[in-house]
């Protein structure tokens, strides 16, 4: 399978400030590599670009060992001799032909035989659950389920590489799980090389082997979904990557949550003043009671107890401390009130420092 190389990409749509800037990434064989970010940071056209429906403005795109885009090398090949298997989140299916039709389209390029291509059409529309409807024109049916033919007709032809971008956001919930699995059993069984667009972070982490995030045009980290849900780059990543997201505790003026920071960075690192804020994810906090954290080595931060949530299986803790509020998740119903004096305890390896330039910070003991 292909391993796509973006090497120092830039994609310019003739606007001030670049769509993408400097993207260098490697797509490896058999990576299901997902592009995470917000609305507008790039993914779309990052994707685009390796289909070849954007040219690059600047850089060198290769996809196995051939060079696809390179306008310095004055080298472009067209979207059709990529080899590659799209789907568009507006997933352009033939409106004249109806599903098994459209099913078969690339079939038919592929020049298979009728019994194969009924077989497979079969096979494909069965698995995708829209077998019922293989008479039905596109105009005949939902959002979701034309999204599915979409996905129908791009797996049909076995395709070695696959682009998609949102193909899972026109599905309800239930659907999209289980077209989430699907796709994870296709690629784990065919070991194909795929992109996958999404600005969903759970469905990144469920997904990808490797997620690239990018925000406003810039590839922030690359890594294994844990690698970035623990040990986030910079703040931007941490704040995205998370539901609730992380807590952060801005080094700034003299509240009780600023102090329990200083006092948690206090003989950690040298000099305090080059700290912007510490942060700890929901699930990594514990509450005690005062007199029990009292001894731990951590992040240790006192809180008014302000209400729990159900969440169905778990439970989200609102606490506040110095006029601010900070959000756990615990497995069980915490045993306090807000009359109780107690605190938020974080160990040391789950505090996440980052520096006055908003990136990462490794400190002693954490
Ligand atoms: N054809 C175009 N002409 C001009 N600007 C464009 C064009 N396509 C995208 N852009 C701009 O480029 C930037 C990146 O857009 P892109 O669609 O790649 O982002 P995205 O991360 O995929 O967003 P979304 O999740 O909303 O689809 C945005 O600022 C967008 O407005």
């Amino acid at each position: 399978m292909p391993s796509i190389g973006l090497e120092n990409i830039v994609k310019n749509y003739g606007t001030e400030t670049n769509a993408v800037d400097r993207l260098n990434l490697t797509v490896e064989d058999g990576d299901f590599m997902c592009l995470l970010g917000p609305s507008g940071c790039g993914k779309s056209t990052t994707v685009r670009m390796i289909a070849g429906l954007e040219s690059v403005t600047a850089g060198h795109l290769t996809i196995g060992d051939q060079a696809v885009d390179s306008p310095e090398r004055s080298v472009f090949v067209p979207p059709e001799k990529r080899d590659i298997g799209l789907v568009f989140q507006s997933y352009a299916l033939w409106p004249h032909l109806n599903v098994a039709q459209n099913v078969d389209y690339g079939l038919k390029l592929r020049s298979r035989s009728r019994e194969q291509r009924r077989r497979r059409i079969d096979e494909v529309t069965e698995k995708l659950g829209i077998g019922r409807y293989r008479d039905r024109y596109p105009s005949q049916l939902s959002g979701g389920q034309q999204q599915r033919v979409a996905l129908a007709r791009m797996l049909a032809v076995d395709p070695q590489l696959m682009l998609l971008d949102e193909p899972l956001s026109n599905l309800d919930s239930r659907l999209r799980l289980e077209m989430r699995a699907e796709l994870k059993r296709i690629h784990g069984e065919n070991q194909t090389t795929v992109v996958f667009v999404t600005h969903d972070q759970w469905e990144a982490m469920t997904l990808a082997t490797r997620v690239a995030v990018m925000y406003e045009g810039v590839l922030q980290q690359v890594g294994t979904p844990l690698d970035i849900y623990d040990r986030p780059i910079n703040r931007f990543v941490a704040g995205f990557l998370g539901v609730p997201p992380i807590n952060f505790i801005d080094l700034e003026g003299d509240a009780e949550p600023v102090r329990a920071a200083r006092d948690f960075l206090a003989g950690r690192v040298d000099d305090v003043g080059r700290i912007g804020s510490v942060a700890f994810r929901p699930e990594s906090a514990v509450l005690l009671p005062a007199a029990e954290a009292a001894s731990s080595p951590g992040l240790v931060l006192p809180v008014r107890f302000d209400a729990v949530m159900p969440t169905g299986g778990s439970w989200t803790v609102d606490v506040r401390s110095g006029g601010r509020h900070f959000y756990l998740t615990s497995l069980h119903r915490p045993p306090f009130t807000d009359a109780d004096d107690v605190r938020v305890v974080v160990p040391p390896e789950k505090v996440h420092v980052f520096d006055i330039h908003e990136n990462r910070t490794e400190v002693q003991g954490a």
